[in-house]
């Protein structure tokens, strides 16, 4: 089966001359939960919004399923992946059902309505995100938390088989944000949609995610399964913080107890 995503010796600097990440190779199995970490600035929402192709590499290439992303279009892409960002621009005074048909356009034809097998869907992304009691409401009438999961149910009715998400629990409470990571836990598992999440929680990242990748100046410098890359000197070398790890049943969690003398990006000065 081909990966969800694979991603070959990509390149991309907002200023040309000073590549921002490069020779950056990644590939997502379909069916896993991918989580990106790394101090700020390192990149990881550029190569994110790489794979989503809202930003286009200088160099390298990126195949969804198999296809080279260059020759696909919009539609294509947007029927088969999706993304959803820490906050949400547009307008606000539309009702959650009107939002979420927003989802189907992919699918529709120009002159096609969100009608009948769509309205279908609709349902069922609204069911899935647990937005159905809330439908009618208007956005500017929801919680930070419910108006996230509104977003992520117009995710939904595009019916996609990948999902990225950008530090998706960024403003929600604790609470909103384990509703989210579980819901979006449902989809991965039960659905079977693949997940890349970059998230700054790295316990939230250790107990959710299959797999992690951890970036520093545009580069991978870590990966593999939250317990082999959580270790002390992943914190210290990564994050420049000296931390204690403990096992909570297989799951590494970690507590921050300082700042380590000299910062990772001051280590060549
Ligand atoms: N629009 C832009 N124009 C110029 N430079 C940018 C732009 N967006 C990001 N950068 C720079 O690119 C680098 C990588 O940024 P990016 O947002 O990918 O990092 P990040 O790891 O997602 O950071 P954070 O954790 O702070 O969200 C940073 O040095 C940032 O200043």
């Amino acid at each position: 089966m081909n990966p969800a995503l694979a991603a070959d010796q990509l390149k991309y600097g907002y200023d040309r001359s000073a590549p921002i990440v490069n020779g950056f190779n990644l590939t997502v199995a379909t069916g896993e939960w991918l989580g990106i970490v790394g101090p700020n600035g390192s990149g990881k929402s550029t190569v994110l919004r790489m794979l989503a192709r809202l930003a286009a590499p200088h160099s390298g290439k990126i195949e969804m399923e198999g296809l080279d992303m260059a020759d696909l279009d919009n539609k294509t892409i947007a029927r088969t992946m999706t993304m959803l960002t820490q906050t949400q621009e547009g307008a606000l005074d539309i009702s959650v059902r009107d939002l979420v048909r927003r989802g189907r356009n992919p699918h529709l034809k120009w002159y096609e309505e969100c009608r009948g097998k769509h309205e279908d869907v609709v349902d069922w992304a609204l069911s899935v995100t647990s937005m159905a009691g809330l439908q009618h409401r208007s956005l500017v009438e929801l919680s930070g938390g419910e108006r996230q999961r509104a977003w992520l149910s117009m995710c939904m009715a595009q019916t996609p088989r990948i999902l990225l998400l950008d530090e998706p629990t960024t403003y929600l409470d604790i609470a909103h944000q384990l509703e989210l990571m579980e819901l979006i836990r449902g989809l991965n598992r039960n659905q079977g949609i693949t997940v890349v999440m970059v998230l700054h929680d790295l316990n939230q990242a250790a107990r959710f995610c299959d797999r992690i990748v951890a970036m520093m100046n545009g580069a991978i410098v870590r990966q593999g399964t939250p317990g082999d890359v959580f270790k002390v000197d992943f914190f210290r070398e990564v994050f420049g913080i000296e931390a204690k790890v403990y096992d909570d049943d297989g799951v590494p969690v970690y507590l921050p107890n300082g700042i380590v003398s000299k910062q990772p990006h001051e280590a060549s000065a």
